[in-house]
């Protein structure tokens, strides 16, 4: 058992936002509506109580689970990857093979640490909620600004998905009807099947009333991305470089053309290489793109919405239990961001997209490998919308019908409303998605470093951690490069805005 977990059982807090404790007692003795907000009903406690006598693991009085270990690897694994993995050749060409190996290899090990935070925060509090750490912390303020930080970047993710779903599933059908030419019928018209991939797929899964169902689902999403990355790895020995010089449009000696999503629906457009020279890897590079590379690193990495709801579902749930399966988790993206990212540079090496999927569009669009990879990200970023929505729903829960029971309607209504609402974003705003590189990088940053670092260090009592102790020090340490990265991206953004460059758009 581990040592800072033993205090729910026997210093059993009061839900104050002042980090002070002001009771010692017992969590068998502990009046049901201590912790109203995110307690679950009777009849939810009863489905998910083990049914043999095995009570003895029990260290949270919040819920009790009874998703595997495995399962919950898988969860989170895909709470992990997502769209984010898209971006990260683009950040290799921009840093080289070894700063981005060393920029790769930190933001993964601060991701592990934060999460270690919040299961420690979790711990004292009793609750395994992310908002509720927030209102443990500082009050109402604290768990809005959780619950809000929470639903930006998971509706900003979730948006990103249904956008490579708008733009990438009218090519795949294109190309599977063997068609030279977009047509006008509905099935090639981005906008409706994003709705019919929505409610489909997505709102069922969505609708379920546990994250741990969806463990089935995150497996197949997550062999779509090992799909997606032994082809990435495959195409580096196929792909020749430079690419053969193709000017179909007889246009001059320029460097290099990428065609665009809505070009090459008009037929396949070459990749034109001119510069020699760009076929061998770089180790070391630094140019105005670098910026970038964290606040693309920090999105790949976020998966901190999804981390306290699954460990309250795992089954005889411990904090060791837990930091298990996100170190676990985070490995294994790590080693496929690493790999994917990798391959990628290795094919294109500086004429690698900011989107990597769109850089294979362009070399041919029509061959077949390509286009069963790009079913694959499609099914695995898909797939991976229900994990988001899940903590957005639980915010609005939490922010909006505190201390309220389950309700099967408020459930159904929340992922409806959700889904709409970004299924509209998606249609007719698309270039607000630019907004949401604004908002990820202020999100990401205040998830994945300020708030489990503040929160830390107001939840922990000072009894036991004075202010000085090495982990509040560090902790505080860790909230300050949280504060130091939201300050460049943002500045990287704006500049960005001011000079026309828009790389940052909400492409991931
Ligand atoms: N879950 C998220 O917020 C983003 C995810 N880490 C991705 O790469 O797409």
């Amino acid at each position: 058992m581990d040592s800072t977990e033993i205090p729910i059982q026997t210093e059993m807090v009061e839900l104050v936002p002042n980090g002070k404790h002001s009771a010692a007692m017992n969590a068998s003795a502990i009046p049901s509506d201590r912790f109203d907000e995110n307690q679950p009903t009777v009849a939810e406690m009863e489905e998910f109580l083990p049914h043999g006598p095995d009570k003895k693991q029990t260290h949270f009085t919040d819920f009790e689970g009874k998703t595997s270990f495995g399962m919950s690897v898988f969860n989170l694994s895909n709470a992990i990857m997502g769209s984010g993995i898209l971006g990260l050749a683009y950040a290799m060409a921009n840093t080289g093979i070894i700063l981005f190996l060393f920029l790769l290899t930190a933001v993964a090990l601060l991701s592990s640490y934060s999460i270690h935070l919040l299961l420690k925060s979790s711990g004292i509090v009793g609750i395994r909620a992310y908002e509720q750490l927030g209102y443990r912390a500082f009050g109402t303020p604290g768990k809005l600004a959780a619950a809000m930080a929470i639903t930006l970047q998971n509706i900003g993710a979730m948006s990103s998905y249904l956008y490579i779903v708008k733009s990438e599933v009218p090519l795949v059908i294109q190309t599977f009807l063997n068609l030279e030419e977009k047509t006008t019928d509905w099935y090639m018209n981005g906008n409706y099947l994003v709705i019919l991939v929505s409610v489909t797929i997505i709102l069922p899964l969505a609708l379920m009333k546990q994250l741990g169902y969806l463990g089935y689902a995150s497996g197949f999403s997550l062999s779509c991305m090992v799909f997606f990355l032994i082809s990435v790895i495959y195409k580096r020995f196929q792909i020749p470089c430079p690419l053969p010089e193709k000017d179909i449009n007889g246009t001059s000696n320029f460097s290099y053309t990428l065609v665009s999503t809505s070009d090459y629906q008009n037929g396949y457009t070459p990749l034109q290489h001119v510069n020699e020279g760009t076929c061998s890897p770089r180790f070391f590079t630094l140019n105005s793109q670098t910026a970038y590379t964290i606040p693309i690193m920090a999105f790949a990495f976020v998966c901190h919405p999804e981390v306290l709801p699954i460990y309250t579902e795992l089954i005889n749930p411990s904090k060791k239990k837990m930091q298990c399966i996100s170190n676990i988790s985070i490995t294994v993206m790590y080693l496929m961001y690493f790999l994917a990212a990798l391959f990628g540079y290795l094919t294109f090496y500086g004429h690698v997209e900011s989107e990597l999927l769109h850089t294979y569009n362009s070399v041919d669009p029509f061959d077949i490998l390509i286009l069963c990879v790009r079913v694959a990200v499609l099914t695995a970023v898909t797939l991976t919308v229900p994990i988001v929505l899940f903590p957005v729903r639980r915010a609005i829960q939490q922010m909006l019908f505190q201390g309220k029971d389950f309700s099967w309607i408020r459930h159904i209504v929340i992922a409806i409303v959700l889904l709409t609402s970004i299924n509209l974003l998606v249609i007719f705003a698309p270039s607000i998605l630019g907004i949401f590189g604004m908002i990820g990088a202020t999100s990401a940053p205040c998830l994945i470093f300020i708030f489990p670092a503040i929160f830390y260090i107001r939840i922990m009592p000072k009894d036991k951690e004075p202010m000085k102790s090495t982990p509040k020090i560090l902790a505080a340490c860790f909230a300050c490069l949280g504060v130091l990265f939201m300050i460049m991206s943002l500045s990287f953004i704006i500049i960005d805005w001011a000079t026309g460059g828009g790389k940052s758009g909400g492409s991931h």
